[in-house]
């Protein structure tokens, strides 16, 4: 949840928030165990970024922990930056100091795919693949589509993301969205938007089928528990994946023994 000022904030934001002018002030957007991330500025006044930030951790060596925020903030960056230039979308590096502990990406203007879906599917029966309900799934699967294209290209940038999630995909807005006020507009317009992917924290770069199985399988649990009306639609992801991405056929034959194990492991306990 947002929480405006900087003075409320339990530790001092880094530097570069207080001593550059242009800086907007920035609005702690949420806060895990090991960052945090706020709204600010780039350069100017109108170029909204979003500050990723790792706070050196009192409890570890310093030179430990300095070296840890180096090695893991510095490996995002340079997923973020391959991806980028490989036109995965991803929001673009703008600066950081890794000796700060601190980078600054695109902000980008939308809401969590997770929120988007939730959203949507708040206004439907339970189950809205029962046909006797005439629920024009369309949005939904379209929106499905683009996930699956978006993880193609990534795979084929041989990046695996590590923590696939609707949270951490944005639906960005689009203009049109803007221009149509009505109730009926925002209705249509809902799940419209490019998926952006974010929060590579635990990327890595791979070109194993078995990684990539692996990251498809997190996505599809994560799926089922936090959208389980609308599991079954995940199937279109899927289906884009193997249309975006060459080598797909073998990650998806590698997919199934990945779910075979995970089955194994639950019915194990
Ligand atoms: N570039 C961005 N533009 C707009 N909002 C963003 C951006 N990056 C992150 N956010 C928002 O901030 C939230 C947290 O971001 P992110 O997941 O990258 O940080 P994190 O501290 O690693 O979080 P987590 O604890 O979920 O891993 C996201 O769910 C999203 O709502």
């Amino acid at each position: 949840m947002a929480a405006a000022a900087t003075e409320s904030h339990q530790f001092a934001p880094p530097k570069v928030l207080t001593y550059n002018p242009a800086t907007t002030p920035p609005l702690l957007i949420s806060q895990g165990a090991e960052g945090r991330l706020y709204k600010t500025t780039h350069l100017s006044a109108d170029r909204p970024c979003a500050l990723k930030y790792r706070p050196p951790k009192l409890w570890r060596h310093p030179i430990l922990d300095a070296r840890l925020t180096k090695t893991r903030m510095g490996g995002e960056a340079k997923v973020l930056e391959r991806c980028y230039r490989a036109g995965v979308p991803v929001p673009a590096l703008y600066a950081m100091d890794l000796a700060a502990g601190w980078m600054m990406i695109e902000w980008i203007h939308g809401m969590p795919v997770r929120q988007a879906i939730n959203e949507w599917l708040g206004e439907r029966p339970e189950t809205i693949l029962d046909p006797a309900d005439q629920v024009d799934e369309t949005p939904l699967v379209e929106l499905m589509k683009r996930i699956g294209t978006v993880l193609g290209s990534l795979h084929r940038t041989g990046v695996v993301h590590g923590d696939l999630t609707t949270s951490n995909m944005m639906l960005k807005e689009k203009e049109s969205k803007g221009n149509d006020k009505s109730e009926a507009g925002s209705k249509k317009y809902a799940l419209e938007g490019d998926v952006v992917l974010i929060d590579f924290g635990l990327a890595t770069q791979s070109l194993a089928d078995e990684d990539r199985a692996v990251d498809l399988y997190v996505l599809e649990r994560a799926f089922a528990s936090t959208h389980p009306r609308a599991e079954k639609l995940f199937t279109h992801v899927l289906e884009a994946y193997r249309v975006a991405f060459k080598k797909a056929p073998s990650v998806l034959a590698k997919l199934e023994d990945v779910r075979m194990r995970g089955r194994k492991r639950s019915m194990v306990g």
